[in-house]
């Protein structure tokens, strides 16, 4: 069994959790409440900026060119998702910019930096795999259901296309390619860090259901 098949059996779980979460069953239907998607956004172009980083940390850290070359498109392409963002979302959602990271793009944001930067870099890999994959598969459950008048249709279309498919089975290849040269031990970092960003990807959407902010 490829390695990145046994990743899905592990997180098969976390991802039943995202697809039965308040945040998407409403984005399906078209009736999640515009604060709600407000405040996903905001929170979603403070983490591009970080996710970014995260990638071009990776692109440097790379052993081959050519993988250099593949996180170096991904970091580039993160920045203009967030500057897309701010191009039309901003402006037909009527939403304003936000500064502040709230706790769990807070939690993901930092958990991407300090692994992608102090973790070998097939760990980092691992960290960001579960970015590009819970959203294509979740990105394609809601293409497939959301229903035709859905006012978030445009962003709902963002993440089920061919292009972003293409993107995650070059992330899906490579994750599996460093897993053949890894140690034991190294094997079980990629699973745990695939885990705890599957658990973010969760807490990421959760946040923005229930308008978490800093408690104090
Ligand atoms: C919390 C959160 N997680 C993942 C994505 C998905 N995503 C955004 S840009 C990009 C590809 C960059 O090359 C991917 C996979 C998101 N938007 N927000």
């Amino acid at each position: 069994m490829r390695f990145t098949e046994q990743l899905w059996q592990e997180i098969s779980p976390l991802y039943d959790a995202i697809l039965q979460h308040g945040f998407v069953k409403k984005l399906t239907a078209g009736s999640l409440a515009i604060e709600t998607f407000q405040y996903y956004i905001q929170q979603d172009a403070l983490y591009l900026v970080d996710f970014s980083r995260a990638l071009s940390q990776l692109a440097a850290r790379s052993a081959q060119p050519d993988e250099m070359l593949l996180f170096c498109e991904f970091a580039q392409n993160a920045i203009r998702v967030e500057r897309s963002l701010h191009e039309t979302y901003f402006t037909r959602y009527n939403i304003e910019p936000q500064t502040e990271k709230m706790p769990a793009c807070f939690a993901y944001t930092n958990y991407l930096l300090a692994t992608t930067s102090l973790q070998s870099p097939a760990v980092g890999v691992a960290a960001v795999l579960p970015c590009f994959w819970i959203y294509r598969e979740v990105g394609t459950y809601i293409y497939q259901r959301a229903v035709s008048e859905n006012p978030y249709r445009d962003w709902i279309n963002t993440y089920a296309g061919p292009d972003f498919d293409r993107v995650v089975t070059q992330m899906l290849d490579l994750t599996d390619r460093l897993a053949e040269t890894a140690g034991p031990a190294e094997r079980a970092g990629m699973r745990e860090a695939v885990r705890l960003s599957s658990r973010l990807e969760w807490s990421f959407w959760n946040d923005a259901y229930t308008q978490t902010r800093w408690p104090v």
